[in-house]
């Protein structure tokens, strides 16, 4: 089945001819993605049940994608959650299901996080309603594909105050009030693979959350003496609707997006919502400043330059050995 053509023993101009995937893995009985076989998701939560008794935790963007599910698995676990974002109505069901399922109140306040009063106004509320929370994450964040040569300054302006100012403001209007109460807490952002690499089309969003890590691991230093840890979670791709209609609209990247995943599938949910339980609770309690990535391995996959070379055959492998043994001097 070996399809390999030398046009000359050049190595640029050896041609391997693409398979189909099955007949290109026929051989080690892979086909692509079927490697996701060995890394089924769990979809229970984690930590044991009590983890969050007693303990209030606010998720900017709860009420959708990842930022649902993290509440999700927080409120199953005994936290009282407030949700926070533009759209209340959202906020309101998703508070509603989620208390009806896990019989812990979820509350829903109305917040747009570029606004730094409207920020200050939220944590008076949160403060009214439950007390300052133990537990920070910010979430919220805006996105779309765009090439940058179409941005206008708006178009900037929004991804960035959103991301980045919009993580600020609530951290430090939530910072500031905890250390006048001398109350711990523990802060995660959720940035993305990219935040580290940079990525074209997205670089609105590139710039911002590698702001926001530079923000929290500053502030992993700076306010530790106040009781306050700072973490990071890095998701590969999760399928929402929120970051897939504006990534992927057609879907025609997806399955490219999978095959390079050395874990062959996307990421879920309730996996990173267990994750970020554990960032949050104290059998974390020594962890801050830390840039955890999670992508099935995706980010390793892009980085190494031969990593194409997984496409090789092992019928191309001994060819390609010979001709590699066979050169003698430089
Ligand atoms: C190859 C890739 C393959 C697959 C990818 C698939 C999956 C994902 C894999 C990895 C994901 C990695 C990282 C993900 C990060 C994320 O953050 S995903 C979360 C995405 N969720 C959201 O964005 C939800 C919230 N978003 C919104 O509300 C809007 O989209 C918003 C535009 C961000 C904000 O809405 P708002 O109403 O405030 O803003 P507008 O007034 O509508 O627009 C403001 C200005 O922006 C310009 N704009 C808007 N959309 C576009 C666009 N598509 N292209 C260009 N410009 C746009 C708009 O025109 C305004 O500017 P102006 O006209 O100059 O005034
Ligand atoms: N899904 C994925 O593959 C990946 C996601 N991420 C990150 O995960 C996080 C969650 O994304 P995901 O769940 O996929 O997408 P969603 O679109 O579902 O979540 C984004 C949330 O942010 C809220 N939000 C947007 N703008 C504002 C604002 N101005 N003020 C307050 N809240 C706002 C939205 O609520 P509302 O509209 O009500 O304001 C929404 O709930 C984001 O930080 C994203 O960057 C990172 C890498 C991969």
């Amino acid at each position: 089945t070996c399809q390999v053509h030398f046009e000359s023993s050049n190595w640029k101009s050896l041609s391997i001819k693409r398979l189909t995937d099955s007949r290109l893995h026929g051989s080690t009985g892979l086909r692509s993605g079927s490697q996701a076989n060995f890394f089924p998701p769990l979809e229970d939560a984690m930590l044991p049940s009590g983890s969050f008794n007693n303990r209030m935790a606010l998720i900017t963007g709860g009420g959708t994608g990842l930022g649902r599910a993290m509440t999700a698995t927080l409120s199953q676990l005994g936290a009282q959650c407030i949700i926070a974002s533009r759209k209340l109505d959202v906020l309101q069901r998703t508070a509603e299901e989620i208390s009806s399922q896990t019989g812990n109140k979820v509350h829903a306040v109305q917040c747009d996080v570029r606004d730094p009063q409207a920020v200050s106004q939220c944590v008076d509320q949160i403060e009214a309603l439950t007390g300052l929370p133990d537990v920070i994450i910010n979430n919220a964040a805006g996105n779309f594909v765009c090439p940058s040569e179409r941005l206008s300054p708006n178009a900037w302006k929004t991804i960035t105050d959103i991301v980045l100012n919009g993580t600020a403001f609530v951290t430090l209007e939530l910072g500031k009030r905890l250390i006048q109460n001398q109350k711990g807490a523990s802060f995660l952002a959720i940035t993305t693979i990219y935040a580290e690499s940079g990525s074209g089309f997205v670089v609105p969003s590139a710039s911002a959350k590698a702001g926001v890590e530079a923000l929290y691991k500053s502030l992993a230093a700076e306010w530790g003496r106040y009781g306050h840890r700072f973490n990071i979670i890095q998701p590969g791709p999760i399928r929402t609707k929120g970051a897939f209609s504006r990534l992927d609209p057609t879907g025609a990247f997806e399955k490219a997006m999978i095959d390079r995943i050395p874990t062959g599938r996307l990421g879920t949910p309730a996996e990173i919502a267990n994750l970020a339980a554990y960032v949050s609770s104290n059998y974390a309690s020594w962890m801050s400043g830390a840039v955890i990535r999670f992508d099935g391995g995706e980010y390793v996959s892009l980085a190494g330059e031969f990593n194409e070379l997984r496409s090789v055959t092992p019928d191309q492998w001994k060819l390609l050995e010979a001709m590699i043994r066979k050169t003698k001097g430089s």
